[in-house]
């Protein structure tokens, strides 16, 4: 089987060290087992202490993954002799928890010694590979070897991100299965969860992959026929694969044409949701509604109020436009959720909430005066329309003779060329509107903070069309899912949504498995 790291969702990949990128399980295994097998067979005669010989299944039930000492302590407690739990500064041959770990430590340095480290070169490959892609690269270990065992395989500076046992226990993180080293290697390589990969062969770490909200979790098995594929998968592992070069790289599309497609990359899609509470933002023309010849006709597409509906059941749901909020509001007239017109410069919310962007307002004079400006020189220009929207004027030019196309930009730039406004464009459109560095990525970030008590757990899905639309695409970039609607538009436009989709029909599919997710939660409101 092959899983794919794909470069526009996923920005970063977490590898463990030991039996991913090195082969030193063995080396670690070898170490526990003379270490216990010793221990259990010196117990003297009498003693409840199960003491068959240590196990691989015992090494992946108990030790593999986890700190060295909560290895000791959950081991000598399934044979029913716990000890008590000592000191990291116990000599060796204590008998105490910390004493065994700091000997299996002496028995594992001596193993590197003889044998050294047997590197898993597709490992290696595939992170130079990512590396090179620009996906952020990070280890993480339970282990406090990792640096020497980095250093004798001689892959010390492979990665810039190390969190290892050392880092761990400077910063009292809890072992796996708990995520925390996890996270911690995410956010030193600087990408969310919900972004990241997280490649582990042990089950502790599988399952820390999957309790930390990871994106994608790969599991790696190299012992087939053991079980030990369907533990992992089991545990959460999306995939589970016998060696890294099953692992394929898809770069990040540039273009809209090359974005992958929303439902044909579900899985992946909905990784970056998965465990997560969404709340879902849509643009109006091109993405809830067809583009048509003249705005005025432009209506709520067919199929879309009842998945809109359902989602406000379940999630917060706002409809972030470009056109004038009451007209917005009209033309989608669904209760319980938020609209925000003019590019987010004024924003209703479903409980009488009223927001205007003060400082914007001081462009109100010159946006009026330019409307009337624009009407009365374009009068002349068949097609072209002036649509005045108080905080932003558009001039449509769909309907306009080629020709003339030229003139009525001509005419815009003029417009625009004043203090406190800025020009900007969309299909067929340019708009003049307050010179404010506020649009609808920042309107975005804006409501999130007001949709939920805590939206630091929230995921935002931005659903759009148009270039307006990418100020929220790229918004969402790092922490969200940006869905573009292509709408038979040039593929070439640089974009930076995560997915497409080709239309209004396909865009009701996606939120409609949006809304599954999301009642999956139990968020509903
Ligand atoms: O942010 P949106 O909700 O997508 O609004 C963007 C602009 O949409 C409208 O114009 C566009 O749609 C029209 C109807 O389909 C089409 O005729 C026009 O060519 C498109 O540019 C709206 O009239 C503008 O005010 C919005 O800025």
């Amino acid at each position: 089987m092959s899983v794919t790291v794909d470069a526009g969702l996923h920005h970063a990949v977490l590898f463990d060290l030991d039996g991913v990128i090195t082969d030193t399980a063995s080396v670690h295994f070898a170490a526990w087992k003379k270490l216990f097998d010793d221990y259990l067979a010196r117990l003297p005669p009498g003693s409840a202490a199960e003491s068959s010989p240590f196990t691989e299944d015992d090494y992946r039930r108990f030790v593999d993954g986890r700190p060295r000492y909560d290895g000791v302590d959950a081991f000598l407690r399934s044979r029913g002799h716990p000890l008590p739990w000592g000191d990291p500064a116990d000599p060796d041959d204590a008998e105490t928890v910390c004493g065994l770990g700091n000997r299996k430590n002496r028995y594992f340095h001596q193993r590197l010694r003889t044998d050294g480290v047997r590197v898993f070169d597709s490992s290696v490959a595939l992170v130079r590979r990512l590396q090179d892609s620009g996906i952020g690269t990070a280890v993480f270990s339970a282990s406090r070897n990792c640096g020497p065992v980095l250093r004798a395989a001689g892959l010390g500076e492979l990665f810039d991100v190390r969190v290892d046992g050392v880092v761990a226990a400077e910063l009292g993180l809890p072992g796996k299965p708990d995520p925390a080293v996890l996270l911690e290697a995410a956010r030193r390589v600087g990408a969310h969860p919900a972004h990241t990969v997280v490649v582990e062969d042990a089950e502790a770490g599988v399952a820390a992959g999957r309790r930390g909200g990871f994106a994608l979790v790969v599991g790696v098995d190299r012992t087939e026929g053991t079980g030990h594929a369907e533990a992992l998968r089991r545990l959460g592992a999306d995939a589970v694969v016998p060696d890294l070069a099953e692992v394929r790289l898809r770069p990040r599309a540039e273009t809209l044409a090359r974005i992958p497609h929303a439902l044909r990359s579900w899985d992946a899609a909905a990784g970056v949701l998965r465990g997560r509470d969404p709340a879902v933002f849509c643009d109006f023309d091109g993405t809830l509604s067809e583009i048509v010849p003249v705005p005025a006709d432009a209506v709520l597409a067919e199929g879309l109020a009842p998945v809109l509906r359902r989602l406000a059941r379940c999630c917060p749901v706002a409809v972030v436009s470009g056109r004038a909020l009451a007209d917005v509001r009209d033309r989608v007239d669904l209760p319980g959720i938020w609209y925000a017109g003019c590019h987010g410069f004024e924003i209703d919310g479903p409980n009488g909430e009223h927001f205007e962007y003060e400082a914007a307002r001081d462009a109100l004079p010159v946006l009026a005066e330019s409307a009337g400006a624009l009407r009365d020189r374009l009068a002349t220009v068949p097609g072209a329309l002036v649509e005045d929207k108080r905080f932003a004027v558009a001039v449509h030019y769909r309907n306009v003779e080629p020709d003339s196309v030229a003139e009525v930009l001509a005419a815009v730039r003029e417009a625009g060329d004043r203090p406190g406004v800025r020009i900007t464009g969309g299909r067929k459109v340019a708009e003049l509107r307050p010179d404010i560095d506020w649009d609808k990525g920042t309107a975005l970030w804006w409501l999130l903070d007001r949709l939920s008590d805590d939206a630091g757990r929230v995921l935002p899905v931005y659903a759009g069309d148009d270039l307006t639309d990418e100020d929220a695409f790229a918004a969402v970039r790092d922490r969200g899912l940006g869905i573009a609607v292509r709408g038979g538009q040039q593929g070439d436009r640089p974009s930076s949504a995560h997915v497409a989709v080709t239309d209004s029909g396909e865009l009701q599919a996606v939120l409609t498995r949006v809304a599954e997710l999301a009642e999956s939660r139990g968020t509903g409101r």
